[in-house]
């Protein structure tokens, strides 16, 4: 616990989106930001939410690529409309042209990110746009990707396009704000959720925690765990609480289910390997108990063994593995574990109108080894928000160089 503050450093060539991404944050209604200059006329902020709206229909499944949306509009109609489903796949603006076909000639595009320069898994969306003869591109966000960053604005306006850039900046960032943190600092954005009462506790001293927050609240959890790309608890809550750690929507992604074990002490029984909704990995260390990894292997559980299984450790195998946003649903030991090291950027505490009392009920972060008041954590860009009965209080940790 000795590596404070937390944090990972980021190219300082590229831009600094730190101070402003949010994640699945509504915007901010205290009067406390300072006001933005806004970009475009309000029919370009329709057309840009609109280009959001079709984004969101590919939540959760397009890392490690951006959720983007765009809009084609020919003489005040939307001739066309598109959105990236996934990796892999056409990006939104190649979608918009095929849909505008020929009316693309002439036509402004709405596009939420930077349209792309570069030969990628798929060829530049700033080439078919010169190509199909669009007169205007209008973009949310310049794309933080080294790949591209500025590069697809410079050769459409190199082509004699004009460029308006800036429209509905701060939604089109908060939507990828998990994306924007991987280019940026080569991790995962980190969320840490818990629920707990208004006196901090998120179980009584017998470790019963169903339920400490409403069903409103719940309902808040899956959908926010149908935006994330993983979801991770240790072996303790799988013990104690037996999760299904699902997003419980029909039709919506489901995060993989991450579950850390050291020694794989694990029930043979746990929801997590009974249920196929969603698949699971089990992260351990190497030679851990090779029945139990047989056992999993045999219910289709896939086991990776890492030299040493660390918070950092986890985060940096699932970067690798195209990650931009994981959930950390965990017990105390492992938050407070994960928060030292850096791997949470993000706090979503659901707080219950209940108390529960006494000294020994478990809180939802464990002994971070501090002493004095002058070393506890703040968060910045703390919202709020009232959820049924419940108050979801969301905030980040500051971002630190370490370069
Ligand atoms: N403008 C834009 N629209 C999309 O629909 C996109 N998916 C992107 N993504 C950018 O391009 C990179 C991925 O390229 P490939 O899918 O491998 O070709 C991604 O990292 C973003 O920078 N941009
Ligand atoms: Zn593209």
């Amino acid at each position: 616990m000795d590596n404070f503050p937390v944090v990972v450093q980021a190219d300082a060539s590229l831009p600094n989106y730190s101070q402003e991404n949010t994640f699945l944050m509504r915007p901010n209604t205290d009067g406390d930001s300072p006001p933005t200059e806004k970009v475009g006329t309000d029919f370009d902020s329709r057309m840009m939410q609109r280009c959001l709206e079709l984004a969101r229909r590919a939540l959760g499944r397009t890392s490690p690529n951006p959720l983007v949306g765009a809009v084609i509009v020919k003489d005040g109609e939307i001739v066309g409309e598109g959105f990236h489903p996934r990796a892999g796949e056409p990006h939104a603006e190649v979608f918009a042209l095929k849909a505008a076909g020929v009316r693309a000639q002439g036509a402004t595009i709405y596009v939420s990110l930077e349209p792309c320069n570069h030969y990628g898994r798929t060829p530049p969306c700033s080439e078919a746009l010169v190509k199909a003869g669009v007169a205007k591109v209008v973009v949310g966000m310049v794309d933080p990707n080294p790949l591209v960053a500025g590069g697809g604005i410079a050769r459409l306006r190199a082509a004699g396009i004009e460029v308006l850039v800036g429209v509905e900046q701060e939604a089109c960032r908060q939507l990828n704000e998990g994306f924007v943190h991987r280019i940026l600092y080569k991790r995962p954005l980190g969320i840490l959720k818990y629920a707990m009462t208004l006196d901090g506790k998120i179980a009584t001293t017998s470790g019963h925690s169903a339920w400490v927050t409403s069903q409103d609240s719940r309902t808040e959890v899956h959908q926010l765990r149908a935006a994330c790309d993983a979801v991770i608890v240790g072996g303790n809550t799988v013990r104690l609480d037996n999760p299904y750690l699902t997003s419980h929507q029909v039709g919506a992604h489901n995060p993989l289910r991450v579950v850390m074990s050291r020694r794989l002490n694990l029930p043979e029984n746990a929801h997590l390997w009974q249920t196929a909704d969603a698949p699971t990995l089990v992260l351990t260390e190497e030679g851990a108990n090779p029945d139990f990894q047989q056992l999993l292997f045999k219910q289709g559980v896939e086991v990776v063994e890492l030299a040493s299984l660390t918070p950092d450790r986890a985060m940096a195998y699932l970067y690798e593995r195209g990650f931009c946003s994981v959930l950390w649903e965990c017990g105390s030991t492992l938050a407070a574990s994960a928060i030292a090291q850096g791997a949470v950027q993000k706090v979503l505490a659901f707080i219950a109108p209940k108390i529960i009392g006494g000294s020994i009920a478990p809180t939802p972060v464990g002994d971070l080894g501090f002493t004095t008041m002058t070393q506890a954590l703040s968060l910045e860009r703390v919202r709020w928000r009232v959820i049924g009965s419940d108050c979801l209080v969301e905030g980040y940790f500051p971002q630190t160089s370490r370069a």
